[in-house]
Order: structure tokens, then C-alpha cells, then sequence
């Protein structure tokens, strides 16, 4: 017998992972995961307990041990057969001493009698708990169950939890993720052709934005779009509907920009990764390099101690790709995904358009429920009753269960990606809900949802609306980043604790503000300037974007608005920004641009600073602003200037001056 991993253990026993980790806890035996080695003193008890002696088969011991088993589950159907005979009186939480007198029917002054008993002094219109309450009817010989409490949404939708006995196991649902040209296309292609199991005339499957795919009668749900933008951008809706990211590494290439951001992102939704180590076929594939570059940038695979799983591929030769399904399902398999198929669905829209011939098409990812054909649903904006559903092959089916991605005709309008949708009895209800949802959709419009700001930070502390601080760090240089991340994680405190989401070298991007709108997290930025599309962005998503020189700062500022002592006197003002297009050399003066102003004006008078590929490399004031040959006090969008900088000669072709102002805020 040589040592085995708890997975593959309890494969052998045909039990799940999680049921043999348990039973291990119960024999005091410590394992971190399913990927735990056990020894093979520990595998002799397992397989003792679980009747797979190899030598010997001690036979009377297994007969005894399945007949114990008939016997328990015999006694566990009796005691339910007993219990679902007898009609339960249902009460609520709590009870007015009088209605539950007339429940069990009983006088209100016995039950009083018996309160009194037990130390409450009640009268009848008074409220007891359902405690007492069973106390009291147990002692007159009578079982009372508790009324379910039905929640409900601010739509009407029932939110009830579902009870475990009606949650049934689903399929994962998958997002690969990676930088750029890693393989990601590749790889769900590679996917896609070794395991659609059934494919349409002419082997086409449709593209509704997933794919299923079916491994030893397991079904794996993947998105279409890959990559973390895609994601959060989602997430940033509030729509999570990934349960596992592959991160593609290509093993000639190793750990880039874009794959530490997709590890950030897949971390701040706090799902698994598992590895996809791509292109192993290349001649100077380096897996062990990868795997270190990995550990260091806080994915810890297995061979280095940690529970992440990596599977190594090659998306062009197709090779790896069960292996990779396998450690998917078998991440799934810890998860325990459930959801219960016996109730109306509601999902998530994950792709939407408006179709010539057919109208608002959608596709739509049932993650709770069942979706059938004629049924009204409301998805965002959108109703409609549903008139035919296609699945990922491409099929006309007319009922889809949970974890499906299935088009949907029929809506009224087209709903956006990420949008919520529920299956509603009537198609009023559905009608009335959107309605609804416009009205809320307008008043969130006028004031929009206030994420956490460095300014109000402290109020929200206060509040207890903000117990972890999540910063998003972008520095011109990784040592900067390094310095940021373990300064702020100084500052934690026991109100609240900072938590560094992603750090990361460059300027901020768009993938940045929708990362920290998702997670309500603020970015700090060092030396780097975010182009406009991105600040614009940051305003419409509320995200508080704050950019610095100096560190020290940085860190002052946090731990400021941690106390609630931040200064929210001066502001900065971008006036605007221009580009240089041109360089002349003027004796006397130095090195003079010749500029363009894109957006805003630049005055004289206003502070500047250059940026050159979203990096800033000059910060001070500007010594000579000129119209032709003429001084000039302010130049305005869309008119060509000179400007020189003070003390500053290195300008260059394609470079951004950023003109600003420093302005006094009034307090109110
Ligand atoms: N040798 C080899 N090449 C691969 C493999 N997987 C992908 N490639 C190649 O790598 C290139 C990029 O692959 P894509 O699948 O387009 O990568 P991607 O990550 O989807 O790229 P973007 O969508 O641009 O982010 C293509 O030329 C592929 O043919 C592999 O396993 N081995």
C-alpha cells in the first residue's frame, strides 16, 4: 500500500471528497484539502471502516457493518413515515398566548397556568416565542412544528432559502482567464471540440455566449467570454455567476501583467482558480519557472504546498484537456454546488441583442429553478413570455434546469448583460415588477449608489458599514507597489482592516475602476495618471480614484481618513490636458513643445504635469505659455500653444501636460 491523496481515496470508496475529509476530522486525523497526502497507517483505517480490506476480507465484520447500515437507514424511513402520518399544528415565531390557544385548542387559562410554570408571565394577548411555546403544547402531549417564514424582495420575489432536502448537486460554472495571446480562445475551443457531446448537422455549435460540456456524465458550464474584464464587469452588476476561474498561463511565458490581474480579480470574488499551464509543447516551455513566478505573485499549486491545482495543456494538440475537466469537476465537487430545480428560475442575462427576424434575443444563465417555454419572466428592464428557448447546440428544448445557459425569444426589450432575471406565474406580475425596477433604476440614477471614499470612510466605520478597506494599488515601479502594500497593511487597526486587492505596475485602467466598483475598493495611484476615458469612468462608477508623488502621502492620508481626520480642504482641479506634438530648441529658453490642447485650456498660471505612456515623469510649473509668437494667459480646447516647463528640457514627442489648479474647498 503506498500513500494516496484524500481524493483519490474516496474515489475508491465511490464517496465524495468532503464526506471522507469529515470522517477524518471525526478520527482526529488533520488534513487541509481533498489534494492532502495520507499515510498508509491512515489509509489501513479508512479502508478498514469502510469495508475495502484487501487481504483477508474479513466478511462477518462487512456483513455486520452493511447490516448495521440497512438497519440505520430502516429506522431513519420509520421515523419519517411516523412523522409525515401525523398533521403538524404549524405556529409562527412568536404567538399571541390567545391565538395559539386556539391553535392546539386549549383554554387560554391553562396555558397560562403552564407558563406560569415555567417562570413567564403572560397574559392572552401577549406574545410567546416558539420555544415556549412547544414546551407548553409538548406538555399537553402535542408536537408543533415552526410556520415557515416566507422572505421576500422588494419585487416580491420569494427569497426563501431553499431547504437542503430540495437542493439537488449542478454543473460549475466556468470563466477562463489569462493575458493576452496565453491561449484562452485556444483553450475553450480545444474544450469545446473533444467533449460537446452532441453536436447539430454539420457540427456547428451556437454561439449564445456558454458551452456545456459533458465529462463522465457531468456536465461543466463554460462562459464564452473569456478574460477578467468580462467578469467583473459582471460582478461590478452584481451578478456572480462564476463558481471556478482557469487561469491560463502559457508555459513559454510565464506570469504577465494580465495574469496577476486576473489572479487579483478572481481573489476579490473569492472563487477558486485552477491553473491551466498552457502550451507545454513548446519547445522551451518552462513549467517550474511558471510555478515559482506563480508562488510568488500568491497562487500556491500544490508541488509548492498550497491546495491550487495545476493542469498542464496544450490547447493546439488538444492534449491534457480530461485531465483539466477532472480537476474541475473534482474543485466542484468540494464546492458542493447546489440549487433546487423544483421552483420558479431566476438567473443572470449574460449576452443580449436585438435580431432582425426573431427581436430581443437573450441568453440567460438559470442559476436557481426551472426555466419552461410559456413561462413570463422579468429581466431587468425587459418582460415577456418565453416563446422558444435554444441551448448551447443549438436545440429547441422547453425546459432547462439550473446551471443552463439557454436564448430566450419573447422579451419586450433587450435586457443588458448582467442584468437579474426571474420567472414569474403571470405575466402581469412579470409586467408590474419591470415596472417597478424602471422607477428604482430612475431614482438610483438621480442619486447614485455611494461606494466608499476616502473621505467618508470614517463615517462609514463609525457606521459599521465598513469593516475591511479594499485599496487597489498602481505604482510606475514594482518596488513602489511592494513599499504601498506593506505600509497600508501597517495601518490595520481593529475597526478595520486594509486589504490590498491587486497591486500592479502602470497606469490605471478601465479593468482597475471595474475591479474596484465590484469590490468597493478605492485605487491609489503613484506616479501614474489615468487617460480620461478611465477618470470618467471611475466618476460614473463612484469609485474613489486618488493619485500621489510620495508615498508618505498615501499612507497619511488612509490612516487620516481612518481616524476621521482627513483634510478635505484643498482639492485639485484638472483644468486639461495637451499634447505635445512637436519639439523646438529656443536659445535662452530651452526646450519649447509645440502643443495641441485636446480637452479643458492650460493657463499660466497652472500647475502641470507630464505624462508620457499614462506614467508620470515631470511635476512642477510652466515657464513660457505662447500663442505664435505672443505670451498668452490661458489657451482653450482645440488651439495649437508653445509651453515650456520650468527647469525641465526633457519634453517629448506624443507626451501629455496635464494642467491643474489647486482649489480651496468650502466646507458647508
Ligand atoms: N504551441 C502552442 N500554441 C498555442 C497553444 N494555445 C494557443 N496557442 C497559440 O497562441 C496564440 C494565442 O492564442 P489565443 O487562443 O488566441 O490566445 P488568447 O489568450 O485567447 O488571446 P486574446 O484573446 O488575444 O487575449 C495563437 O496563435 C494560438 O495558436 C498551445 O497549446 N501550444
Amino acid at each position: 500500500m503506498s500513500k494516496l491523496r484524500v481524493y483519490q481515496l474516496a474515489k475508491e470508496f465511490d464517496i465524495s471528497s468532503k464526506e471522507l475529509i469529515n470522517r477524518l476530522v471525526e478520527l482526529g486525523i488533520t488534513v487541509t484539502n481533498h489534494m492532502s497526502t495520507l499515510e498508509e497507517e491512515t489509509i489501513g483505517i479508512l479502508k478498514e471502516l469502510y469495508g475495502k480490506v484487501e487481504e483477508e476480507p474479513d466478511e462477518k465484520k462487512v456483513t455486520e457493518k452493511k447490516n448495521k447500515k440497512n438497519k440505520d437507514s430502516s429506522e431513519i424511513t420509520e421515523h419519517k413515515e411516523q412523522n409525515g402520518d401525523k398533521n403538524m399544528i404549524k405556529i409562527p415565531e412568536t404567538i399571541a398566548v390567545q391565538e395559539f390557544s386556539e391553535k392546539i385548542e386549549k383554554n387560554v387559562s391553562q396555558i397560562i397556568t403552564k407558563l406560569m410554570g415555567l417562570g413567564v408571565f403572560a397574559t392572552a394577548n401577549q406574545e410567546i416565542d416558539f420555544d415556549v411555546a412547544a414546551t407548553i403544547a409538548l406538555e399537553f402531549g402535542i408536537e408543533i412544528e415552526k410556520e415557515e417564514v416566507k422572505e421576500e424582495n422588494e419585487f416580491g420575489f420569494d427569497q426563501t432559502p431553499d431547504k437542503l432536502e430540495d437542493l439537488k448537486e449542478r454543473p460549475p460554472v466556468i470563466t477562463v482567464m489569462g493575458h493576452v495571446d496565453h491561449g484562452k480562445t485556444s483553450l475553450l475551443d480545444a474544450i469545446r471540440d473533444t467533449h460537446v457531446t452532441e453536436r447539430e448537422a454539420g457540427g456547428i455549435t451556437q454561439h449564445i455566449g456558454a458551452s456545456e460540456v459533458e465529462l463522465n456524465g457531468k456536465r461543466i458550464v463554460f462562459l464564452d467570454t473569456p478574460g477578467h474584464a468580462a467578469f467583473t464587469s459582471m460582478r461590478a452588476r452584481g451578478a456572480s455567476i462564476t463558481d471556478i476561474a482557469i487561469l491560463v498561463v502559457a508555459a513559454d511565458d510565464g506570469v504577465m501583467p494580465q495574469t496577476i490581474e486576473a489572479i487579483s480579480h478572481a481573489k476579490a470574488a473569492n472563487i477558486p482558480i485552477i491553473v491551466a499551464l498552457n502550451k507545454i509543447d513548446r519547445p522551451n516551455a518552462n513549467p517550474d519557472k511558471v510555478k515559482q513566478e506563480l508562488s510568488e505573485n500568491g497562487v500556491l499549486i500544490e508541488e509548492w504546498g498550497g491546495d491550487v491545482i495545476c493542469a498542464p495543456v496544450s490547447a493546439l494538440k488538444g492534449e491534457g484537456i480530461d485531465n483539466l475537466l477532472e480537476m474541475i469537476l473534482l474543485v466542484a465537487e468540494i464546492l458542493e454546488l447546489k440549487a433546487n430545480p423544483n421552483k420558479l428560475a431566476f438567473g443572470t442575462v449574460i449576452e443580449a441583442k436585438l435580431d432582425k427576424s426573431r427581436g430581443p434575443v437573450a441568453t440567460i444563465l438559470i442559476q436557481n429553478g426551472t426555466l419552461k417555454v410559456g413561462d413570463s419572466i422579468a429581466a431587468g428592464a425587459a418582460y415577456g413570455r418565453i416563446r422558444a428557448m435554444i441551448n448551447s447546440l443549438g436545440k429547441n428544448i422547453k425546459i432547462a434546469g439550473p446551471a443552463t445557459a439557454v436564448e430566450i425569444l419573447g422579451l419586450s426589450d433587450v435586457p443588458e448583460a448582467g442584468d437579474s432575471f426571474n420567472a414569474t406565474k403571470e405575466d402581469k406580475v412579470a409586467r408590474q415588477v419591470v415596472e417597478k425596477r424602471r422607477t428604482k433604476m430612475r431614482e438610483e440614477n438621480l442619486n447614485a449608489t455611494a461606494k466608499v471614499s476616502l473621505e467618508d470612510l470614517f463615517k462609514h466605520i463609525q457606521d459599521g458599514n465598513v469593516k475591511e478597506l479594499n485599496i487597489i494599488v498602481k505604482a510606475d515601479v514594482q518596488g513602489s507597489v511592494e513599499a504601498v502594500k506593506q505600509s497600508f497593511l501597517k495601518l490595520n487597526n481593529d475597526e478595520v482592516k486594509v486589504k490590498v486587492l491587486h497591486g500592479g505596475v502602470g497606469t490605471i485602467t478601465e479593468s482597475d475602476i471595474m475591479l474596484a466598483s465590484a469590490s468597493n475598493a478605492i485605487i491609489i495611484g503613484f506616479n501614474v495618471r489615468p487617460s480620461s476615458t478611465v477618470t470618467n469612468l471611475a466618476k460614473a462608477e463612484n469609485v474613489d480614484l486618488r493619485t500621489y508623488r510620495i508615498i508618505y502621502e498615501a499612507i497619511a492620508d488612509v490612516e487620516a481618513a481612518m481616524k476621521g481626520m482627513l483634510d478635505p480642504e484643498y482639492k485639485e482641479v484638472v483644468l486639461g490636458k495637451v499634447e505635445i506634438r512637436a519639439t523646438f530648441k529656443v536659445p535662452g529658453a530651452g526646450i519649447i513643445g509645440g502643443a495641441y490642447v485636446k480637452e479643458g485650456k492650460v493657463t499660466r498660471n497652472s500647475k502641470v504635469r507630464l505624462v508620457r505612456d499614462g506614467i508620470v515623469v515631470f511635476e512642477g510649473e510652466i515657464s513660457s505659455l505662447k500663442r505664435f509668437k505672443d505670451d498668452a494667459k490661458e489657451v482653450a480646447t482645440g488651439y495649437e500653444c508653445g509651453i515650456g516647463l520650468e527647469n525641465y528640457n526633457d519634453i517629448k514627442e506624443g507626451d501629455i501636460v496635464e494642467a491643474y489648479i489647486i482649489e480651496e474647498i468650502k466646507r458647508g
